[in-house]
């Protein structure tokens, strides 16, 4: 697709003579696709989000595609002279909602996030996990193509922080390429289609990644939803799981654990619900790798 964000050969320095960050990176971010770049502590990989993001230009190199693109940046700019549900409003009118549409959005974000008691308080009131809750919102209003979250889930709260994973499911489920940083390893777990590692002043892909959102193949823990309904299944089940047709004629789908939230609210809202036979971990049996047993 001629809106994917892919970098070649980039690299970035700062100031004429300054040491090079980053150099020789290559990295595509496909549609539905979920990204984690990871890498020790001030090794770049701000400087790459940022690039990422289209806020910074690099020194060297180029960057194509021109995906609609929400960023949340390590540091969110909190001092700004609006409130929460103002400045949410505005943002959404930018992204092109009429006023009630937008002030309508910011505020179910809001409320998503738990901060709707906070909507009328001026942003530069707001306590760290409150800015750091619109900085989130404001991301996830425009509905992005490309959603970059860089320790997006430091300062939110636990149900907060499962919100945001639900939400970058669905922005994936929806087709965006999402990428993120975050200190936790666990984070999304097993879930992230590819992984790279900022290192030596230059980006490697982990291998045993594979390359765009696939079936159960990949690490981590699975979810096995079986429903009863009409075929074909709704395109954003199918985008996140792979399904099959049991003997009895149920679908059998076979999700990410950390999706199946998302294939289960795709089900459910479909124009003709799904009636929801089981919802089971995936038991990986060495003898019985697929679960059939
Ligand atoms: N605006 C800037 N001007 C000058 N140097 C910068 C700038 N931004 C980043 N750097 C330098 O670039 C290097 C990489 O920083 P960056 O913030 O991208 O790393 P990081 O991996 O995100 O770090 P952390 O994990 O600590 O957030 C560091 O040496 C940093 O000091």
């Amino acid at each position: 697709m001629e809106r994917a964000l892919r970098l070649t050969a980039v690299g970035r320095r700062y100031g004429v003579r300054g040491p090079w960050v980053l150099r020789d990176v290559h990295l595509d971010l496909p549609p539905a696709a979920l990204t984690r770049v990871e890498g020790p502590n001030g090794t770049g990989k701000s400087t790459l989000l940022r690039l990422l993001a289209r806020v910074d230009a690099p020194t060297e190199g180029t960057v194509t595609g021109r995906p609609r693109t929400a960023y949340v940046p390590e540091r969110f700019p909190s001092a700004l002279p609006f409130t929460a549900l103002d400045y949410l409003t505005h943002l959404g009118t930018v992204h092109g909602l009429t006023r009630k549409a937008a002030r309508r959005a910011a505020g179910d974000r809001l409320d998503r996030f738990g901060a709707a008691a906070h909507a009328l308080t001026p942003m530069s009131s707001l306590s760290k996990g409150g800015s750091q809750k619109v900085a989130v919102a404001q991301a996830l209003l425009a509905e992005p193509e490309l959603l970059i979250l860089d320790e997006a889930w430091t300062g939110l709260d636990t149900e907060a922080r499962a919100e945001l994973e639900r939400a970058v499911a669905e922005r994936t489920a929806a087709g965006s390429a999402v990428v993120f940083v975050d200190h936790d390893p666990r984070r999304l777990a097993g879930a992230a289609d590819a992984v790279h590692t900022v290192r030596d002043g230059t980006l490697h892909r982990r291998t045993g990644e594979p390359a765009v959102a696939d079936g159960p193949g990949a690490d981590g823990p699975r979810t096995v939803v079986v429903v009863r309904g009409p075929a074909p299944l709704p395109p954003e089940a199918l985008r996140l799981a792979t399904a099959e047709e049991t003997a009895d004629g149920a679908h059998r789908l076979t999700v990410r654990a950390s999706h199946s939230d998302v294939v289960l609210r795709a089900l459910l809202s479909a124009h003709r619900p799904y009636h929801v036979v089981s919802v089971n971990p995936l038991d990986v049996n060495p003898a019985d790798p697929e679960g059939r047993g």
